[in-house]
């Protein structure tokens, strides 16, 4: 089984990076070209924190600002005020930060796409005010002649720069650490489909959370030691506009969502800027912001992702590896298996797994679910027909906590789960697939399952066992490595459901599965899903293709208009009249 390592080409690279940059300092003909130098880290790891969250989990945050002047102030008024050395200074910056990151998230979050972005624009501007307000207009830090060591006032800039390089090797760590973790691969999932991600058992407002407390605590950090070298804070240098857009720029040129990324930009952008600024500063005031101005739009242009996946794409192109099923002889063997699948037996009658009670679901004057019950015994199969806007993924989305339900209960082993956020009922053994797939498109087969398998797994080693076990269920192993994005629909339905199964879930709830399928691919899902079926998972499956539900459930529910029309045998149902008359319409009844 393949592990991911921890310690591999990165660290060498990094290890390069910092004999490189030491090389550099110490050819510096001067503090200036120090102070640049120290700058590169300072922006860098600031990129980094942008990283963490906006990079990682997709929610562009214009506001970092806040946490770094925050922690700019801690700092310069921990030593104004209480004679507090940045030493101690700067580790409170970064609680400050980090306490200010869960301040802002717990409302933010509840914001979604560009309402998140803008919303975080606010922060930064209300504290300039807030600070020029309270009269720290201009707070300079006290020389402090006696020990200057102490209080982190140095007469040779080189250490400068090398705090700032112990800064960016923490933080690059830091963020390998959340990379190669299901904390990394969680914001990954929130990043491409939060909804998918929280149907797969990932806690979202957690990991997001985490994600904006380490963030603001690594900015507020950075802040404090920034407010260290800048020697005199204003709310404007720290909470100003151009803070948050030098971390965004940095990371947007540099690369998103990858480490290198902010480095790339920031030893890039900010040596050009400086250099340009002492240059031509006099001639053209506020070229720095050009310098910025003119990256971005260069990047759109160019590398819209970034330089590292320039580089990443045109040193390894993503290959996709041909389809498995489309051979002549793949397709003359599936034919031949069609029709062969024999009907399921009499009703199943274990023991109750799931019991709906009364539920219902209104969407204003809509009545979507109407008062219905059944129950699901545990090792069935239980198919939802109905005719479109019958409600069955309504009813669905009401099973596993998508929808919360106007009236009603939901019992799942006993417990009565309304209420309950879709990662918990994940948690507690219902997985699930979409009517529409919702794959993580830039992930890997596997990585996508992975994400399903943390649920039921103490550590990582344990989903990725998961991971491959349910890959293998559904015949996609030996494709683990291809990008989901540019999957055949069958293989994203399958990949989909092996997601799903990771969690060990104890019943599977599988929205359409076959949509969109040829009849070999039709019946080759089927296969995968009889075999579960005969492995004991309980399962409920909506389904309009007739013949395959046929084939797959041993008890049919027939909703129509939200209402419970009538459940019973497959058989026995379809001759109905009132079934047949739902699906095709008064005419059919009579001819029937
Ligand atoms: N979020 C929503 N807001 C408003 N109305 C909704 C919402 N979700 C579903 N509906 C409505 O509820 C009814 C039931 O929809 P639902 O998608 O559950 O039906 P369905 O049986 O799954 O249909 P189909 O087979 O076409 O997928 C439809 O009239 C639909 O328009």
């Amino acid at each position: 089984m393949k592990k991911v390592r921890f310690f591999g080409r990165w660290s060498t690279i990094l290890a390069i990076i910092c004999v490189v940059y030491a090389i550099l300092v110490f050819a510096a003909p001067n503090q200036y070209y120090q102070t640049i130098l120290t700058l590169v880290c300072v922006w860098g790891v600031l990129g980094l924190s942008w990283n963490i969250l906006s990079g990682y989990s997709g929610l562009v945050s214009f506001g970092h600002a806040a946490y770094f002047g925050l922690g700019a102030y801690t700092v310069v008024l921990g030593v104004v005020n209480f004679g507090i050395t940045p030493w101690i200074g700067i580790p409170i910056a970064g609680v400050v930060g980090a306490a200010a990151g869960l301040l802002i998230g717990i409302p933010t979050f509840k914001l979604r796409g560009h309402y998140f972005g803008l919303s975080t624009l606010a922060y930064p501007l209300a504290l300039l005010y807030i600070f020029e307000w309270l009269g720290y207009q201009e707070v300079a830090m006290p020389m402090q002649r006696e020990s200057p060591i102490a209080f982190m006032q140095f007469d040779d800039y080189r250490v400068y720069a090398f705090i700032g390089l112990a800064f960016l090797v923490v933080t690059i760590v830091i963020s390998r650490m959340i990379e190669a973790s299901r904390f990394g691969m969680s914001l990954l999932a929130i990043k491409q489909n939060e909804l998918a991600a929280e149907a797969a058992g990932i806690e979202t407002r957690k990991w997001k959370l985490r994600a904006i407390a380490i963030s603001g605590a690594i900015a507020g950090a950075i802040g404090g030691f920034y407010a260290v070298i800048l020697l005199v804070v204003t709310p404007l240098s720290v909470f100003g506009m151009t803070t948050s857009a030098q971390a965004l720029i940095v990371t947007l040129f540099g690369g998103v969502g990858t480490f290198w990324g902010p480095v790339i930009g920031a030893a890039i952008l900010i040596p050009l800027s400086n250099t340009l600024d002492a240059q031509l500063g006099h001639i053209i005031p506020g070229i720095q912001g050009v310098v910025f101005g003119v990256a971005i739009v260069l990047i759109i242009l160019l590398a819209p992702e970034g330089i590292f996946w320039k580089i990443r794409d045109l040193l390894q192109p993503r290959r996709f590896s041909p389809d498995t099923d489309t051979s002549a002889s793949a397709v003359v063997a599936m034919t031949a298996d069609a029709g062969r699948f024999p009907e399921r037996p009499d009703t199943v009658a274990g023991p109750v797994m799931l019991e709906v009670r009364n539920i219902s679901k209104s969407f204003g004057g809509l009545k979507a679910v109407q008062d219905v019950s059944f129950t699901v015994p545990q090792g069935s199969v239980i198919g939802i027909i109905g005719p479109n806007g019958a409600g069955k993924t309504t009813l669905f989305n009401l099973l596993n906590g998508f929808n919360s339900p106007t009236g009603g209960e939901v019992i799942f082993d006993g417990e009565n789960i309304v209420g309950l956020q879709p990662s918990a009922i994940c948690k507690r053994g219902i997985g699930r697939t979409f009517q529409v797939v919702r794959p993580f498109a830039r992930l890997s087969i596997l990585q996508n399952v992975l994400v399903g398998a943390y649920v039921g797994a103490e550590n990582d080693e344990i989903a990725l066992r998961h991971a491959h076990e349910a890959l293998a269920m559904v015949g996609l192993d030996a494709d683990s490595e291809r990008i989901a994005g540019g999957l055949p629909s069958k293989d994203q339905r399958l990949m989909e459901l092996a997601r799903a199964l990771a969690g060990k879930p104890k019943l599977l709830l599988l929205d359409e599965i076959l949509a969109g399928l040829g009849s070999t691919e039709v019946n080759e899902v089927i296969r995968v899903v009889r075999k579960l079926s005969e492995a004991g998972l309980t399962i409920v499956i909506i389904e309009h293709t007739m013949q395959a539900m046929l084939r797959l459930a041993d008890h049919f529910i027939v909703l129509d208009h939200g209402a419970l029309l009538t459940q019973g045998r497959p058989k026995d149902v379809m001759r109905q009249s009132s079934v047949i008359e739902a699906y095709l319409g008064k005419r059919w009844r009579e001819r029937a």
